[in-house]
């Protein structure tokens, strides 16, 4: 549905030349909800606003549905918009105007009579949690409620993408989650595609089916946002999953259980989906006869998996290391030993 072929930008500045984006090529589906993230200048927003033609790659091409973004003319352009709109971390309201009014601009624009514009904007506030609330201003509302302002609006023309730039970066975890909770609803509903970019695992976590992860321009791993937090393989990726379970304590316990059984293994058993439910590993404890230390433990949930670690010190021979591993592989269980 959204096709991005060896896109390119380099940004040609005084002092230097700059490659924003660095043949990037993905492929999204219709009705998905794709996560791109990346550290700070990693180009997520350069990537994103080329799918709606806010930037022209240098090279390669963008394609949503049959047009081909990336040599559109500006008129072509402007109506394409009202069907790949986009939400903004700092909400990009109209102060002046009304939530009512805000949400039916696009509309005016766009040259819809004003009976079905009130029609649509009514069914739009109730649709976005903000009954009652349409003759306030923008000043009137919590981020939260400025950031469902700006959902509806983005989705007053009926749009086919959604295109989210850090929406829920300026709120609190709460209000985050409120928000990623309505951009679900409103894909299911409306079946949307929605493209977001962030620097918050958390999100990625909590309403992505896929995702991308970007440094330096490029896209250094991509997959099921499963996959990437089960057995994340590019370091950042690593540093995000990390970060999303914090688990520095658990390094810091690493380094004492060393200290307290030199000759013990640390083992890290990843569960996924009902897996993480079942007793597998003390069935497997019993029947090896083994004794090990719980280090830590977690159990997290994607928008439509559990997935879950756990961290254990062990005493085992190879041998019987290489028997374990087998017999947790059979339980979809997998096992890595750390250091
Ligand atoms: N208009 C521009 N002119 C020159 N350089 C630019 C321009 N826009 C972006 N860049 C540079 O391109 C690189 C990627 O920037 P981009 O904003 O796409 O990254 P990002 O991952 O979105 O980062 P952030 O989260 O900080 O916005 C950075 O080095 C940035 O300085």
């Amino acid at each position: 549905m959204i096709d991005i072929r060896n896109a390119t930008k380099i940004f040609k500045t005084k002092s230097s030349d700059i490659q924003a984006v660095d043949d990037v090529t993905l492929r999204i589906e219709q009705g998905e909800i794709f996560g791109v993230i990346g550290y700070s200048g990693a180009g997520k927003s350069t990537l994103i606003r080329m799918l709606n033609g806010l930037e022209q790659p240098s090279s390669g091409e963008v394609v949503i549905g049959e047009d081909i973004i990336s040599t559109m003319n500006r008129a072509k352009l402007r109506k394409k918009r009202q069907k790949v709109s986009m939400i903004f971390q700092h909400f990009n309201l109209l102060w002046s105007r009304t939530v009512e009014e805000n949400i039916s601009f696009p509309l005016e624009i766009a040259g819809v009579p004003k009976k079905e514009r009130q029609q649509r904007v009514a069914d739009l506030i109730d649709l976005v949690g903000l009954t009652g609330r349409g003759n306030n201003y923008p000043s009137q509302l919590s981020g939260g409620q400025k950031q469902r302002v700006g959902i509806a609006r983005a989705l007053s023309n009926n749009p086919e993408v959604l295109l989210c730039d850090e929406a829920t970066s300026a709120l609190d975890p709460e209000t985050t989650d409120e928000v990623l909770d309505l951009l679900v609803k409103i894909r299911d509903e409306m079946d949307l595609t929605i493209v977001l970019i962030t620097h918050e695992m958390h999100v990625i976590r909590k309403i992505c089916d896929r995702a991308a992860v970007m440094e330096n321009g490029r896209v250094v791993e991509t997959g099921p946002v499963i996959k990437l937090f089960q057995n994340p393989e590019h370091n950042v990726t690593k540093r995000f999953v990390k970060d999303d379970i914090n688990d520095e304590e658990t390094a810091l316990s690493f380094e004492e259980v060393r200290e307290m059984f030199p000759t013990s293994k640390i083992l890290k058993l990843g569960f996924v989906g009902s897996q993480s439910k079942a007793p597998i590993v003390s069935q497997v404890v019993k029947k090896y006869n083994l004794d090990l230390n719980i280090l830590s433990g977690n159990i997290k949930r994607t928008n439509n998996e559990s997935y879950g670690h756990l961290y254990v010190a062990i005493d085992i021979n190879e041998a019987d290391l290489a028997n374990l591993e087998a017999e947790l592989a059979e339980h979809a269980v997998t096992v890595e030993v750390e250091g």
